[in-house]
């Protein structure tokens, strides 16, 4: 046997910005916080103000800011005017992107007076609401009436208009599919500043489908009426702890809301909520909820956890007890399990704050938590925002239940990341292909979790620095971030476009399928007034006679090509 070592891997000489990163917390401490809260707080009371006003009365102004919409959008002079898109700073939104074409010339279309719940109707399980409205103000509405939307986003912030023209997920939605499949029906401002409403049966069905994933590039979104469930005041939720290699926990987490004997549409073999967190190689932890009533979980004998508390563990650190305590179960208020990751941003407070989920700094000023991703994103500078495209990940995959195991495996090896999100949500087979949609033949498999009307897939959320960081090693992050979306294209995978694509354009129509979108951008007259999605997500800086170009170039093609080998 050698005894020769292994050659000692390369490091990377520490830099300016690891500083930065090291020391933030001065200025989320002394800044950040204080100033969130302040927002936070202007952002309340404006829901306040909103929520005091008649239905009639935000009806009414919402027509009146529906015509507002429709003069701005008439003003543009195609000649002379950039592409339109909605006039939100690039600080203020939640994804990664660095919007570079809003610092580049656009024409800006202001939705801020888009803020109202114009209506919770009960008889018709549906929730009328403005695309500003965000996931905080909607539960505080709902929640008490013991309603709730299907899928509700878990940060405070997203919108509804964001989570609707881009993706939005939760714990729920191996029930009721992602965030845009629980609509109704939407409003849309098309280019020419007709108003209409689109359902998945009426004269537009081809722009309801569209919509989701298209990020705002077919039309500007001033309402959506959206399914509500009933819901009861707490979840109960069970705590199971698993162990062994990536493949058991893989199938660990599928026995967890999917019956082997592919009785799916079972709610008494399928839980209301799912969420699995991989905590290393070897260990994980499975939850799963039911709703439950007040009387159920004051029963003597039952655990009552207000996690919502400031000085409360944050919630991945407490599920991770579950490997030590065993298996248990408590009753979470509904309220507080939908928010469950945004005091701690998921696991990215760590990072901001080390010390934010310490027991003093709970007590002390955990009610400052958690910072704005914002006002975080406001006071990153350059450096640090380049930071975490160059040396973190913050990707989504969702990929087929079935290749849940294949993926651990991959984010394993290639990243090592820990720890790692899992969550359960359909993709439905419909009448027209969108953007995403099963794979084909998938019916035949009979793989566990889906039925004949749609496939099982899941959310393999990596959000953290790699493992190569951490030991102070090179890494790459946008060649890292092109490799996985590549296996997500031979995978039939998605990422979602909150994240920064580095893929090119015509790989990027092999991971979506253009077909609907393009029509939809043809009939609508989209193209000329909004960019084409590839657009919005590309990185890096785009002038606006770049997009143009290209736009210009693809009005001219029938058909985009998409059958190009991986790049
Ligand atoms: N639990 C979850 O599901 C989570 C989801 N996310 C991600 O965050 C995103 C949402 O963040 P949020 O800040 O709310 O949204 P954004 O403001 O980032 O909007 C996302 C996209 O949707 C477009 N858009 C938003 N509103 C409208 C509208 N009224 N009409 C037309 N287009 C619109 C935006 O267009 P424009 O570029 O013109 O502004 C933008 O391209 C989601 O798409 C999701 O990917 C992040 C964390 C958790
Ligand atoms: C997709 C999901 C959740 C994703 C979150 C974990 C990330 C979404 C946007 C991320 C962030 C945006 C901007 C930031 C500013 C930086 O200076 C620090 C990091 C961050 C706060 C970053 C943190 C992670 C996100 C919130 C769902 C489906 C689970």
């Amino acid at each position: 046997m050698s005894d020769a070592k292994p050659a000692p891997r390369p490091k990377r000489s520490t830099q300016f910005v690891d500083f930065l990163v090291q020391f933030r917390w001065i200025v989320v401490v002394f800044f950040v916080l204080p100033f969130s809260c302040l927002y936070y707080f202007s952002i309340y009371l404006g829901d306040v103000r909103s929520a005091r006003k008649s239905d009639k009365q935000r009806q009414k102004e919402h027509e009146e800011n529906v015509q507002e919409v429709v003069k701005r959008l008439r003003q543009r002079d195609a000649s002379k005017d950039g592409l339109v898109c909605t006039a939100r700073p690039p600080w203020v939104v939640i994804g990664m992107r660095n919007c570079d074409y809003k610092r580049a010339r656009h024409f800006k279309v202001d939705l801020s007076k888009f803020r109202n719940i114009l209506e919770i109707n009960k008889e018709r399980m549906v929730a009328k609401v403005e695309p500003l409205v965000n996931m905080a103000q909607i539960s505080r509405a709902t929640i008490p009436m013991n309603l709730s939307l299907a899928v509700i986003g878990e940060l405070d912030d997203l919108t509804v208009g964001g989570l609707i023209n881009g993706f939005g997920i939760e714990g729920s939605s191996h029930i009721y599919g992602l965030f845009s499949d629980t609509i109704v029906a939407l409003e849309v401002v098309l280019a020419d500043g007709k108003v209409v409403r689109a359902t998945k049966d009426n004269e537009y069905s081809d722009l309801f489908y569209a919509i989701p994933w298209s990020q705002g590039t077919l039309g500007l979104l001033v309402s959506a009426e959206i399914k509500l469930i009933h819901v009861k005041e707490y979840m109960r939720l069970t705590y199971k702890p698993v162990r062994g290699n990536l493949k058991e926990l893989a199938q660990a987490y599928a026995d967890s809301f999917a019956p082997r004997d592919g009785d799916q549409d079972n709610p008494t073999k399928v839980p209301d909520f799912v969420e699995g967190m991989i905590y290393s190689p070897t260990e994980g932890v499975m939850m799963t909820g039911r709703y439950a009533s007040k009387k159920e979980a004051k029963q003597k004998g039952s655990v009552i956890n207000s996690i919502g508390w400031w000085f409360k563990p944050w919630f991945y650190q407490h599920a991770e007890t579950a490997l030590k305590r065993g298996e248990f179960v408590e009753y979470i208020p509904t309220r507080d399990y939908c928010h469950r990751h945004t005091r701690s941003i998921y696991w990215e407070g760590k990072l901001i704050l080390p010390f934010g989920d310490q027991f003093w700094f709970r007590y002390l000023f955990g009610w400052l938590m958690p910072p704005k991703v914002a006002v975080l994103k406001a006071t990153q500078s350059d450096y640090i925002r380049n930071y975490y495209h160059d040396h973190h990940v913050i990707q989504d995959l969702l990929v087929p239940l079935h290749k849940v195991a294949d993926t651990l495996e991959w984010v394993d090896r290639e990243m090592e990341v820990y720890p790692v999100w899992l969550c359960p949500h359909r993709i439905y087979k419909l009448p027209v292909k969108p953007m995403i949609y099963p794979e084909p033949g998938f019916e035949a498999h009979g793989w566990q979790g889906d039925t004949k009307y749609a496939q099982m897939y899941t959310d393999v959320g990596v959000y953290y620095a790699p493992g190569a960081v951490f030991r102070g090693e090179p890494y790459d992050g946008a060649e890292k971030c092109r490799q996985v979306e590549l296996f997500l294209i031979e995978n039939h995978g998605f990422q979602p476009q909150y994240a920064v694509t580095e893929l090119s354009e015509k790989n990027f129509w092999r991971m979506f399928d253009s077909t609907l979108y393009e029509q939809c951008r043809k009939k609508y007259k989209a193209i000329g007034t909004f960019m084409n999605v590839y657009y919005k997500c590309k990185k890096g800086k785009k002038t606006e006679r770049e997009v143009q170009e290209a736009e210009q170039e693809k009005a001219e093609l029938d058909t985009p090509e998409v059958d190009e080998p991986a790049d």
